[in-house]
């Protein structure tokens, strides 16, 4: 998969009376790695779920590479190489680190369905065996390879956000929406998740737009930065650019803040 080029225009959602998103437009292109920030309720996750189709907004329009997909379903765009982590950890307890990275390719079906897979036949084997070279694969790039063969439900919480990346990286993607990736990280660990980001982004050409709490891992990754305020873009620029204006450190970083 090649990247994308990710747009949305004007949108805006209400909930009730709160509006969430008020007229919010921003880009991400192939090969960035751009950053969204905002204090607590600015509208970063609503965004994302419009972003991903979980969420039709009131007004405005998603675009890929062109396209209106404002009506697509999520199904339909994790199809079409937008894929997407979330706030809340999504792993399956009972699975290995390494089938979450298989079951992530499954969805592209062959070799024979479900009666070759019940008899094992060896167009089915042989699907899964490629599936399972490109699991390890990312697992390797990922730094995750020795635990492979853990129950993901047993992974501590920094190692369990990886294996979320690695998952939604296993099938190769054209745009990449990152929830808070960092959040319940160490240091080192988001030095790693870092370097992972930016390879993603410099070698494989993904559009990359990731929502983070931790202004300064933001701020050293990212080389665009929009921030949010009560659901409209407040600033938007490099990390640098962001840092020095005025109106983001009223209303988020705060006098003494990255
Ligand atoms: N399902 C919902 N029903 C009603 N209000 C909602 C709903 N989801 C979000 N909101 C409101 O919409 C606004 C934006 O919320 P959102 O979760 O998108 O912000 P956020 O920037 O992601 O916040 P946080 O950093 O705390 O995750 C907030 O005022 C929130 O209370």
């Amino acid at each position: 998969m090649t990247g994308q080029v990710l747009e949305a225009d004007g949108i805006g959602v209400r909930f009730g009376g709160i509006r969430a998103l008020d007229g919010v437009g921003l880009t991400v292109r192939p090969g960035e790695v751009c950053g969204l920030i905002g204090p607590n309720g600015a509208g970063k996750t609503t965004l994302f779920d419009v972003l991903s189709g979980i969420r039709r907004p009131d007004r405005g329009r998603v675009l890929l590479d062109g396209a209106d997909i404002t009506r697509r379903s999520p199904v339909w765009r994790a199809r079409h190489g937008m894929r997407r982590t979330f706030q809340r950890q999504q792993l399956f307890g009972q699975l290995t680190v390494a089938d979450h990275l298989v079951v992530a390719q499954e969805w592209r079906g062959g070799g024979g369905g479900l009666g070759a897979d019940l008899l094992a036949a060896p167009t089915r084997r042989a699907y899964e065996g490629r599936r399972r070279e490109r699991a390890a694969a990312v697992l390797r790039a990922c730094g995750l390879d020795a635990l492979a063969g853990q129950y993901a439900g047993a992974l501590p919480v920094g190692q369990a956000r990886m294996v979320e990346l690695a998952r939604a990286v296993a099938d190769p993607p054209g745009v990449l929406l990152l929830d808070e990736p960092a959040s319940g990280m160490t240091g080192d660990e988001k030095q790693h998740l870092s370097a992972v980001i930016r390879h993603l982004a410099g070698e494989e050409g993904c559009a990359i737009l990731l929502v983070e709490h931790d202004v300064a891992f933001v701020m050293e990754l990212c080389a665009r930065v929009v921030v949010l305020d009560l659901g409209r873009v407040l600033a938007e620029g490099t990390a640098a650019e962001v840092r020095a204006d005025p109106s983001v450190r009223d209303a988020y970083l705060g006098s003494g803040a990255a």
